[in-house]
């Protein structure tokens, strides 16, 4: 026998050993990013996160912030309105523009994340003399700005942030296992998994196309409807993947296949989201008193995430516009820059639009 066939029988009587399974270099699991969840103490693993192009897990990068700044044009002795305070970057950038004079008034109703940012801002200096952070809706801005006389400037970067979406605790991801909760605050209301209970075939389709433009959302709503009917509660963010992937089952076996799917289960989580936050009534009511709470020459600006949110603030501020509410509006919207979306792929369906109150 040859060496070499000698080697080959050897070999073929050995048996197989598995290899241990690679887990890669990083944590995977939201727990894991311990380093990521602790920014101020391991600021390398933070910025050697942000220029791969992601964020971090806990943390939530700004968008737009420089277009903001630009057209707000924030001068010290100002009052401002943050109505969605998130981790606190734009409203960190906007204060650093009041050197030390002004004030700004923030909400948010995730009552979890806001006492972590309340925490960070003080801790950098923004406190109580210049920061008032409110746990409320941001459609009470009507009660702040009677409260303090007008904002001169107001600032809405609508819908979540990177850290609630993040955490699988909050159930806003597809991509993660985690309760099907989807409440921004999660103390109020009812979780979208208790929303699926009761819901009819019918009322569903219609929050899947009104919310989302589900081009899917009969197909949907009758395998959502009918899973829970047999008794198979959809209460988890995994249960729910699971109907959609197997309602589009039909879809021929081809590469776009894997992205439909992704892009069903996106608009399915958003059109749950923004039902079970009122997000469309809250936007609305903040849109009718936004006039009552600028003062003369005040200036806002709104970035909004998904067509529904889009239209709606367009609305508002070309009615107001003709009304001669507002003195100038955004007549087209102001996009990221192609470099901001590179590197904060979060950006991508982001649009700006402005307005300035007549004086
Ligand atoms: C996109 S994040 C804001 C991020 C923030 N601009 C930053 O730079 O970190 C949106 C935030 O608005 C909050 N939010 C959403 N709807 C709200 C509402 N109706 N009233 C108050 N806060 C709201 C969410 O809880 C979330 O924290």
């Amino acid at each position: 026998m040859s060496e070499q066939n000698n080697q080959n029988t050897q070999e073929s009587q050995t048996p197989h050993k598995r290899r241990v399974r690679y887990k890669g270099k990083y944590p995977k699991k939201f727990e894991e990013k311990y380093k990521e969840l602790q920014p101020e103490k391991y600021k390398d693993t933070i910025a050697h996160v942000i220029q791969k192009g992601n964020t971090p897990a806990g943390m939530h990068i700004s968008i737009m912030v420089n277009e903001i700044l630009d057209f707000l044009k924030i001068q010290p002795g100002e009052t401002g309105f943050d109505a969605t305070l998130g981790y606190g970057g734009h409203t960190k950038a906007m204060l650093e523009c009041l050197k030390g004079e002004g004030h700004i008034y923030a909400t948010d109703v995730d009552p979890e994340e806001s006492a972590k940012t309340r925490k960070r801002l003080a801790d950098q200096g923004f406190g109580e003399d210049i920061l008032s952070i409110r746990l409320q809706n941001f459609c009470t801005i009507d009660e702040i700005a009677k409260e303090v006389g007008g904002f001169d400037f107001i600032l809405a970067d609508l819908g979540v942030s990177s850290m609630q979406i993040d955490n699988p605790k909050r159930g806003f991801s597809f991509k993660v296992d985690g309760p099907l909760d989807l409440r921004l605050n999660q103390e109020k209301g009812i979780s979208a998994a208790e929303r699926l209970d009761n819901i009819s075939e019918e009322e569903l389709a219609g929050m899947l196309y009104e919310n989302s433009d589900e081009p899917y959302c009969e197909e949907l709503a009758k395998a959502i409807t009918d899973e829970i009917r047999r008794g198979n509660r959809i209460d988890t963010t995994t249960k729910l993947r699971n109907v959609i992937e197997k309602t589009l089952d039909f879809l021929p076996n081809n590469k776009e296949k894997k992205d439909i799917i992704k892009k069903t289960c996106q608009r399915t989580f958003q059109a749950l989201r923004i039902d079970v936050n009122n997000e469309f009534e809250v936007l609305y009511e903040f849109m009718e008193k936004l006039p009552g709470a600028l003062k003369p020459g005040g200036r806002v600006a709104i970035l909004t995430f998904h067509s529904g949110e889009d239209k709606l603030v367009k609305k508002a501020l070309k009615a107001g516009y003709k009304e001669g509410i507002y003195s100038e509006y955004a007549r087209d919207v102001v996009r990221p820059s192609a470099q901001e979306c590179a590197q904060n792929g979060r950006a991508r369906s982001t649009k700006m639009r402005w307005a300035v109150k007549a004086e």
